[in-house]
């Protein structure tokens, strides 16, 4: 098995030009320029990147990853490991946070299943079996996947890639689920951004100070572990070294909607993380990405940092999911409404600045 196309090959550059041409538009509609703020910049972003004039995010695609995570072994979650099963059918059910919010935003909603320790019902409705492993390997004794795994991974992103432009979506989330992906997050991020863990570990689901104390010193020793392996600290690197197989997914359907010109709305921290390692791996992946929400988790602004995103919405939100990314969709519907049905200052006969 083989990377994707779409990770080791730089994605199409959006057309400079249909940018200028809906700034072009914002600035002639009846409003003070820059009056709507960055409901503007959004539009505008979205209408260079849809190659389009009149931008729409009614067909969005929300596919969330899944997988366990052998670290979990070190006790770096608040809650057991078998929630990541049982989640798989509270998404396939309809009482996940994500699965409300899709009903509600009439968005598809996928679950690719990649891998749990815990048995899943078969063939729940809306997931994709793709089975890689029951979980990574521990990461503070092994490398926490192959290379074969991570192909698989990356692969298995890029497939719900393709699957999003064969249905016409205009705006693609990546959602994730795996009890003690933040553990794997922040050692992916202190790897790649060679930041102290403990700067930037934080609670996840909700361990006390003492918890969070413990899970930067697992992932300080590991770090420290595989930089004996001197393999470099790429993205590829470090995915193999930390895993996750739901993060390495998400960081290829990145990459998959970039090479197939489609936007991506990325939501809080392990998004971020997966958006930050398909960006190190393909710089010119980054225009294809908006940015949702400034996370809980503290170490979240950094990462935000690294890739210059500033979010549209902070509302405290720490779950993950997909979630924040789909709360930011009715704004950005908005936004698309704004810029395609306000009325220029010429049609509605409104004198603009400096005219009689
Ligand atoms: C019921 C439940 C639903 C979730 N949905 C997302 N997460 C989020 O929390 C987990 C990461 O946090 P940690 O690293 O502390 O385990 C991931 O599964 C993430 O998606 C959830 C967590 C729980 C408990
Ligand atoms: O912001 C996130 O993605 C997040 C934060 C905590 C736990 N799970 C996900």
């Amino acid at each position: 098995m083989s990377f994707p196309s779409s990770w080791t090959t730089p994605p199409q550059q959006p057309d400079a030009l249909l940018f200028e041409r809906a700034a072009q538009r914002q600035s002639v509609l009846t409003k003070p320029a820059g009056s709507l703020g960055r409901l503007e910049n959004v539009a505008v972003q979205l209408a260079g990147l849809q190659g389009t004039v009149t931008p729409a995010v009614d067909r969005v695609q929300i596919s969330v990853f899944v997988g366990d995570h052998g670290i979990c072994e070190e006790g770096v979650s608040a809650y057991p490991q078998a929630v990541t099963a049982q989640m798989i059918a509270n998404f396939a059910n309809g009482g996940a946070a994500i699965s409300v919010l899709a009903k509600s935003l009439g968005a598809e909603l996928e679950v690719v299943n990649l891998g749990t320790v815990a048995d899943v019902p078969p063939n729940l409705p809306g997931v994709i079996d793709a089975h890689i492993a029951p979980c990574t390997r521990n990461f503070s004794e092994a490398d926490a996947m192959t290379t074969e795994q991570l192909c698989a991974a990356l692969s298995h992103g890029d497939a719900a890639a393709q699957r999003a432009a064969d249905k016409g979506s205009q705006l693609f989330i990546g959602g994730e689920m795996g009890i003690g992906n933040t553990t794997s997050a922040t050692a992916l991020a202190s790897s790649l951004m060679s930041k102290n863990p403990m700067k930037l570990t934080g609670p996840g689901t909700g361990l006390d100070v003492a918890g969070v104390r413990h899970k930067a010193e697992v992932i300080i020793l590991a770090i420290q572990r595989h930089d004996n392996d001197d393999d470099g600290e790429d993205a590829i690197a470090v995915l193999k070294a930390f895993g996750g197989f739901e993060i390495a997914a998400l960081a290829g359907a990145f990459a998959g909607c970039a090479a197939r010109s489609i936007p991506v709305l990325v939501d809080g921290y392990i998004a971020s993380v997966a958006a930050l390692l398909a960006v190190s791996q393909q710089p010119d992946i980054r225009p294809w990405l908006l940015f949702a929400h400034r996370s809980a988790e503290p170490g979240h602004e950094a990462i935000l940092e690294a890739l210059d995103a500033e979010p549209l919405l902070d509302l405290g939100m720490r779950l993950g999911e997909g979630s924040g990314a789909a709360v930011a969709i009715p704004l950005l519907r908005m936004a698309c409404e704004l810029h395609n049905k306000m009325a220029s200052f010429e049609d509605a006969g409104v004198s603009n600045r400096d005219q009689e």
